[in-house]
């Protein structure tokens, strides 16, 4: 470490001692007031990967609108997406893969999929603070936390450091941690949950204001992993986030989101309140996902799994609905059209069934 490292880094230690109390999880002093949280808005995204039968889509024609201040789980199986959409997200997918149209807009920021370079570098970390799948494992192992953040700092040309340390000292704070300690320790020396808070440290330090959180809770015992939710959602409030959060654990997403997207095969099948999606589930994979699971289904005798198994990339239909292979409500069109996306009160349903429905209905 730099003696200029070193000295910061001591200050804050000292003036942790003098101040006796976290600084809180406001927006971080080292920086104007960034803003109201931002909106998002997907358009017609899809990103294929390279494989031996071709470029295949993992995300196929993808539209969504995360409102701002929300926070928005997405769920679906493995193999459905997710993360594929969350790296997207960052215009952060790489080879093999490809972002092969459409455009995610974010307020203040506009098409991400067009910044390249020192403006996509800068919005990464100022604007969209990521914590990656397993962020347990993602710090380098040489370098302590605190100079994990002076990096971080300087490579978005910070200028005043010792008030991101202080940001960063009070983030972990306000996540039940000794921040001078954890500054100053190393990866090896943190257990699983102080490592995640610190993943989530890092994606807001920087001021983000969208976060965006990719399985946070994996490999967590149950009583950290409520921890950690608890920390989403609180520093979610105070700094004015915009929250998107991967899960494939649907209890997980009950408890901490308040609209939830639902992906199958690459496609969000059902978008809208979180209560409304799981209490009163309009597509046919939703519904089988909530029976699937005992404590929401309510009645643990009539779990059922879905039949069948989740496609992969080779096993996609090219054509119609992906979903029509396990559907209990497959019709013809299913085979060779995309489903419309129809209402359904507050949620959005890409179902032909569905829409079927409610034509009858009309
Ligand atoms: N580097 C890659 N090369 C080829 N195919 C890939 C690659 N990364 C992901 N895929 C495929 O893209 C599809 C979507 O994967 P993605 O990781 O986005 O799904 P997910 O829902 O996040 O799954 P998980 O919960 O297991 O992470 C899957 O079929 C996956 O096998």
């Amino acid at each position: 470490m730099t003696m200029n490292a070193t000295r910061l880094l001591r200050r804050s230690r000292a003036e942790a001692a003098s101040s006796g109390s976290p600084s809180g999880a406001a927006a971080g002093a080292h920086r104007p007031d960034p803003g109201p949280p931002p909106g998002v808005r997907v358009r017609d995204l899809t990103v294929v990967y390279k494989t031996p039968l071709g470029e295949l889509p993992a995300v196929g024609g993808v539209s969504l609108t995360i409102a701002p201040g929300t926070i928005t789980g997405i769920v679906g199986e493995s193999g459905s997406g997710k993360s594929t959409l969350a790296l997207s997200l960052l215009n952060a997918v790489q080879p093999p893969g490809r972002i092969a149209g459409g455009s995610v807009e974010v307020d203040g920021l506009g098409d991400v999929l067009r910044l390249g370079g020192d403006e996509l570098r800068h919005a990464r970390g100022r604007h969209l603070g990521y914590v990656f799948q397993a962020a347990q494992n993602s710090l380098n192992p040489l370098k302590t936390v605190g100079k994990q953040v002076l990096d971080l700092g300087r490579s978005h040309g910070v200028d005043d450091l010792p008030a991101l340390v202080r940001d960063a000292r009070g983030l972990l704070e306000r996540m039940g941690l000794d921040g001078a300690r954890v500054l100053d320790s190393h990866q090896h020396e943190l257990s699983g949950g102080m490592r995640q808070r610190v993943g989530i440290m890092l994606a807001l330090v920087l001021n983000a204001r969208l976060a965006i959180l990719d399985e946070p809770t994996t490999a967590l015992d149950m009583i950290t992993q409520a921890t950690i939710l608890r920390i989403v959602r609180e520093v979610h409030k105070e700094r004015g986030l915009t929250t998107l959060m991967i899960t494939h654990d649907i209890g997980v997403a009950a408890e901490v989101t308040d609209r939830l997207a639902v992906m199958y095969g690459g496609r969000v099948v059902e978008h809208g309140p979180t209560m409304d999606v799981l209490g009163a589930p309009a597509h046919p994979y939703t519904q089988g996902l909530i029976r699937a699971i005992p404590r929401l289904s309510g009645d643990p005798t009539q779990a059922r799994a879905l039949p069948g198994r989740p496609p992969t990339l080779g096993t996609l239909p090219a054509r119609g609905c992906v979903f029509r292979e396990r559907c209990p409500l497959r019709m013809e069109v299913c085979e060779t059209t995309e489903p419309p996306r129809v209402a359904v009160e507050e949620k959005t349903v890409a179902c032909h069934a569905v829409a079927a429905r409610r034509e009858e209905h009309a």
